[in-house]
């Protein structure tokens, strides 16, 4: 039976997921499109009368601006909203702010798939002279980590900051019987579900959260899920969603 229950939403698209370019810590707006996106998140939170006490986002801007438009959305512009750092996108690397059909016919698309959603294995790393080295480590929304900023991650990678997160400063809420609602980013969420449903790190390869459809997680008494990814959308526009996202930097060679 299910007694806890927590709510994600993808960011809505960003200016660079619509110009195709690799984001990860990046600190890029959302496009008017993403902020429809959002809007129509809330408006599905809104149908199924969902309220929350509290909502995590990450720092960055395309997160913040979602959940400020949901939270407008479903009228609670107040709820209390935490930012961390540990739910940010995953850092991608020397890829950031490359091109990502430009990269597959360069390095082939296997290798674009591989680096995009292998469980494990590392982009190559930012170095200093990149062109958004600076960007990223003169963020003053990243200046209290700035020691901790990484030079590239995997999926793997980034659970290891995202778990510990979830474990200690999530997952205690929603025991404590909060309605938690968690706005943040693809590979972000994509390590939170793998981890909750236990899925393979094959399995995971193929998971791709559409932005802006809210999905609802259930638990029982102890905290094993009886419903995982209850998408708030129809099933054909779910697919559709996920198989776009799934074809970013889908090129012939
Ligand atoms: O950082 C990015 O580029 C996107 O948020 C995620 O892109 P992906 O779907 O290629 O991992």
């Amino acid at each position: 039976m299910s007694k806890y229950r927590i709510v994600f939403v993808r960011h809505g698209e960003s200016v660079w997921t619509s110009e195709n370019l690799f984001c990860g810590w990046v600190d890029i707006g959302l496009t008017d499109k993403g902020r429809e996106e959002a809007k129509h998140a809330g408006e599905a939170l809104n149908s199924e009368r969902l309220k929350f006490d509290v909502a995590y986002t990450s720092v960055l801007t395309r997160a913040n601006d979602s959940l400020e438009i949901i939270l407008k959305e479903i009228e609670q512009p107040e709820l209390p909203v935490t930012q961390a750092w540990e739910l940010n996108e995953r850092h991608y690397g020397a890829l950031t702010g490359h091109n990502k059909i430009e990269m597959a016919v360069k390095y082939g698309k296997e290798q674009v798939q591989i680096w995009r959603r292998s469980f494990d294995v590392l982009p190559p790393p930012m170095g200093k002279d990149h062109k958004y080295y600076c960007h990223i480590v003169n963020n003053p929304k990243l200046k209290s980590i700035r020691d901790k900023i990484p030079q590239t991650e995997s999926l793997k990678t980034t659970m290891l900051r995202v778990i510990p997160f979830w474990n200690s400063a999530i997952v205690p809420n929603i025991k404590s019987g909060k309605r938690v609602l968690i706005v943040c980013h693809g590979t972000s969420l994509r390590g939170i579900v793998k981890h909750i449903d236990r899925m393979s790190d094959e399995a995971v390869m193929n998971l791709n959260l559409p932005t802006g459809i809210p999905f609802i997680f259930e638990f029982d008494a102890d905290f094993n899920p009886v419903v995982s990814m209850r998408f708030l959308s129809d099933e054909e526009t779910v697919m559709k969603a996920m198989s776009k996202v799934a074809s970013i930097g889908d090129v012939e060679k």
